[in-house]
């Protein structure tokens, strides 16, 4: 379909075309014209392919010089309006591949509608995560799946569209056969396993670190496997307390120490009991070690020394270490990864404070991590043997900006986001404030989806980090509808703008739908009050003429209740007198007019 025609074009990469205004077209559209091209040395007929990029109309004939008012009021209706379109030019497509024409488009040359088929083609990719439509046309956009080894951030405001959109990449990953491991912190991806049987066979794990929350096995950390540092910060002794750290790692030496020598599962609890032993003197301490039998000496000297000079620093070491048996993530040994991968594991954080969320997620990610290095470096040690997507909701928690605030996570998460590619593990880094995320993470995830985002710094964000060419697009961001958003990078052939399609799998954190939850269904009420009054169940037929009544008004008379019902063009009124109703068009018996009152009325009988 024409639509117009090209006026002016400086570059090869941009025109004006003036549009006619019988035939209206949406921005970001995709157009094309015919164009002559020098391929190979010859003159070639192409079809160069463009979006619209900015839509706009102007008064033909208004000076600049003339205030615009007093124009319109002078010429009223009369103003010529000319409707303008600015074209990027995307390419021609030549042997399958998008080329870059050398020459701008002829002036006078006709605009047409890009055919679907033509839209399509520029689309198609050889493994395709087909994720939703074109935002203007009912064209399938499926994302490259190669492109997911170079991460992906989905940004948007809340209520945009987010969790939507990444349940619905992960359904497309699935299907490529992914492993999914999600850091959920609100549980909202739990229901993704009951629903998964919807999808095909896939197996769904989730793995919790609150008892109190839903998952099939909790995460636990090993209390040997952390550093004695680590241990230390994740319970909060200050940097400075150096005595305090040192406490900390005599008990766990000796732990470790135990373990290697006996096999045995020792953790807190033998950590806690190392340190009240050395409080109460070298004696009980030799006789602690004696009992164990442990094979040749046992240096307990230092710790005797930490006990006699600064029981003090013991004493708090202990409150320390009750602190973190309270986390109740420590355990003698971390949940082994075999239990926790499948097809798709949620990691529900739920009930846990962001320290621990912080404490888990960088235990986990760099367990992951260095796994896959394992596997691919053929090292010894707990292994993967396939390549892992890792998405990561609120990403703000885990990776904020290094000067703002420091977490554990964010050094697995960039270790990731920087090395990840070369050892098979992707990121899918999920926020609605991009700005409190650290720059480093976003710009190593090069292919972005971003929906509607209203705050201006968010906004700025985006644009510093996307890149140049989508530009254009970025500036209607807060125009994106939910579930619209402008996708960039290497998993789109082109920025595009899609709507993102249904969804198979559930999630939790969609919006409830208030006209039906604020609805309380009375069915029950209904029918127990009508046994009693007609002491038999409401016949069927009833209940489904009721349904098809409206009440239109109910209103207390003394000590009766009135409930006026419309039934097609009648009208009945039931009135209840002690609970007894009376239908002004069939009395006492029982019909559907008292039926649709009850429904109204039963709960101030
Ligand atoms: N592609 C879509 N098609 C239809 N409706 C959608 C789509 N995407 C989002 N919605 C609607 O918008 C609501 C919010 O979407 P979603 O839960 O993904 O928001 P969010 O950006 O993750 O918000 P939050 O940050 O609060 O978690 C959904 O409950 C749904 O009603």
């Amino acid at each position: 379909m024409k639509i117009g025609y090209v006026v002016a074009a400086a570059t090869p990469f941009e025109y004006l075309a003036t549009l006619d205004p019988e035939r209206p077209v949406s921005l970001y559209d995709y157009v094309v014209v015919d164009h002559v091209e020098v391929e190979g040395g010859e003159l070639a007929n192409v079809r160069l392919l463009g979006q619209i990029i900015r839509l706009y109309r102007d008064p033909y004939s208004a000076k600049r010089d003339l205030p615009l008012y007093s124009v319109i009021s002078e010429v009223s209706n009369n103003i010529l309006e000319v409707h303008l379109a600015k074209v990027k030019v995307l390419g021609y497509l030549s042997g399958g591949e998008l080329r870059q024409p050398k020459q701008p488009p002829r002036i006078g040359a006709a605009v047409y509608l890009a055919d679907d088929e033509e839209i399509a083609e520029l689309f198609r990719v050889k493994s395709g995560l087909c994720v939703g439509r074109l935002a203007t046309r009912d064209v399938e956009i499926c994302l490259d799946l190669e492109g997911v080894k170079r991460h992906i951030a989905v940004i948007a405001a809340t209520g945009s569209g987010k969790t939507w959109f990444s349940v619905v990449l992960i359904e497309e990953l699935l299907k490529k056969g992914a492993k999914i491991v999600v850091i959920d912190p609100h549980g909202e991806y739990v229901p993704i396993r009951d629903s998964i049987y919807k999808l095909g066979p896939f197996s769904a794990r989730v793995v919790k670190v609150s008892k109190h929350h839903q998952g099939d096995l909790m995460y636990k950390i090993g209390v040997l496997d952390s550093e004695p540092d680590a241990l230390a910060n994740a319970a909060g002794v200050p940097p400075g307390a150096k005595k305090i750290r040192y406490a900390i790692y005599l008990a766990w030496a000796y732990a470790r120490r135990v373990r290697k020598e006996l096999g045995k599962a020792v953790g807190l609890a033998f950590m806690q009991k190392v340190l009240y032993t050395a409080l109460r003197g070298e004696a009980a301490l030799n006789k602690l070690f004696q009992q164990l039998k442990l094979s040749g000496d046992f240096p307990t000297e230092d710790l005797k020394m930490l006990a006699k000079r600064d029981r003090h620093a013991i004493f708090s070491a202990l409150t320390y270490l009750k602190k973190l048996k309270r986390l109740g993530v420590f355990a003698p040994r971390s949940t082994p990864l075999s239990k926790i991968l499948a097809d798709i594991t949620i990691v529900n954080l739920a009930g846990v404070n962001e320290e621990v969320q912080d404490y888990v997620v960088s235990h986990l990610v760099n367990r992951i991590f260095q796994a896959r290095v394992r596997q691919v470096r053929e090292l010894k040690g707990v292994k993967i043997p396939w390549p892992v997507v890792l998405v990561v909701e609120e990403a703000h928690r885990f990776a904020p900006p290094k000067a703002l605030r420091k977490t554990k996570s964010y050094e697995a998460i960039s270790r990731v986001a920087s090395e990840g590619r070369k050892f098979g593990v992707y990121l899918v880094v999920i926020t609605q404030r991009p700005s409190k995320v650290d720059p480093d993470v976003v710009s190593q995830c090069q292919s972005q989806v971003i929906m509607r985002i209203v705050n201006p710094k968010d906004q700025e964000a985006v644009r510093e980090s996307s890149e140049l060419l989508a530009q254009d697009m970025l500036e209607n961001l807060p125009g994106l509808d939910v579930g619209e958003a402008v996708v960039l990078g290497p998993v789109a052939k082109l920025p595009v703008v899609i709507k993102v399609r249904d969804r198979v799998l559930e999630y939790g954190g969609a919006d409830i739908e208030l006209s039906t939850a604020w609805r309380v269904d009375k069915t029950a009420d209904v029918v127990q009050m009508w046994r009693r009054l007609y002491k038999s169940p409401p016949p069927p037929s009833v209940a489904v003429a009721a349904a098809a009544m409206r009440v239109l008004a109910k209103r207390r008379v003394g000590d009766r209740v009135e409930v006026e019902v419309s039934d097609g063009d009648k009208r009945a009124v039931v009135t209840f007198e002690d609970g007894v109703p009376v239908c002004s068009l069939c009395g006492r018996a029982g019909c559907p007019h008292v039926y649709k009152a009850l429904e109204e009325a039963v709960e101030v009988l």
